[in-house]
């Protein structure tokens, strides 16, 4: 059975148009919201109803543009769908978009559940009541090749007013840095197994995943929990590699749903992590599981105690 849903509602934001904020505090992981499309892409006739056209014309079109085309960009890719190839939902639609940042980041992400046929919303911050609930509309990645206010007006025609967007020159820089830093990290990250102290590889990685998270790139998680599941399974620490693929585990049910190829695979690993196919190639050694990459999601500001 279903849980009883957060609630939630669509207000006027200053500078975004409608938005939607919680209306009591959301833990980290809960489903907030799970629709089925109000309109579809192809058009469905019979969802082509007065109220349904009216919602659609409440999004924003840009000036110059068709009103029907322009408002085109508000519908969600139903990805896995092959019936539709987007549609528009009532709350899910009215999300804004948030640059990951130190300041702020999406606090909720969404992806199409084939099976219920529904979107799912899940919270991937713990999100306060009355604070503003957002997603980010495109996957950026940690090695911050795009520039994500250009990108967002050309592909969505607005322009960001989110707190990283705004931030001055100095402070986005400074962030530039630390996630090239990052990148580089994690580009190393092979070269070091075998060849360095196990125990300093994994606390390395916690670091770094604390200051990635502050940095607003929570989605890097589950990359960096089996990369820590690795280590260990290569040392045949089967305890601290299971409580890394247990984070890899719940981090993708939040992205791709439970019944996801990458869900299944980490069950898998969490039951029998010595099946890796690299189990115990270095040399047997004690590690650890997740410390304090828990706190990386729940608190901001974490920088200055970190760099
Ligand atoms: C999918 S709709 C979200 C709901 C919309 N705010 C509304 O009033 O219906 C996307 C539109 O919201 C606005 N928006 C979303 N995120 C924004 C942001 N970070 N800064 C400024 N405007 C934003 C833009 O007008 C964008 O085209």
């Amino acid at each position: 059975m279903t849980p009883p849903f957060p609630k939630v509602s669509i207000v006027d934001i200053p500078g975004k148009g409608q938005g939607v904020i919680a209306l009591e505090d959301i833990p980290r992981g809960t489903l907030i919201v799970a629709e089925t499309p109000r309109f579809t892409f192809p058009p469905n006739p019979t969802l082509m109803t007065p109220e349904n056209l009216k919602f659609f014309m409440s999004f924003p079109g840009a000036v110059g543009e068709d009103p029907l085309d322009g408002r085109y960009k508000h519908f969600v890719p139903l990805v896995g769908n092959s019936d539709y190839r987007s549609g528009l939902f009532t709350t899910i639609c009215k999300l804004n978009h948030v640059c990951p940042s130190p300041d702020d980041g999406p606090n909720a992400t969404y992806f199409w559940d084939e099976r219920s046929k529904r979107e799912l919303l899940h919270a991937l911050r713990d999100i306060h009541r009355n604070q503003e609930i957002c997603v980010a509309y495109f996957q950026q990645d940690s090695r911050g090749t795009q520039d994500p206010a250009a990108y967002l007006r050309k592909k969505f025609g607005f322009d960001c007013s989110c707190r990283g967007c705004t931030r001055p020159v100095a402070e986005r820089q400074r962030s530039a840095e630390r996630i090239a830093a990052y990148t580089k990290f994690v580009d190393d990250l092979p070269k070091h197994y075998g060849l360095r102290n196990a125990f300093g590889i994994l606390k390395d990685i916690e670091k770094q995943l604390l200051i990635i998270c502050n940095e607003g790139h929570v989605g890097e998680i589950s990359s960096r929990a089996y990369d820590a599941f690795q280590l260990c399974a290569m040392h045949g620490d089967a305890d601290s590699a299971r409580k890394w693929e247990e984070l890899v585990r719940d981090e993708s049910k939040l992205y791709c749903g439970g019944q996801s190829p990458e869900v299944e695979k980490a069950v898998g690993l969490v039951m029998n992590p010595s099946s890796f196919r690299q189990w115990g190639v270095l040399k047997k050694t004690k590690l650890f599981g997740p410390v304090c990459v828990y706190m990386a999601c729940r608190v901001s500001f974490l920088s200055e105690h970190l760099c």
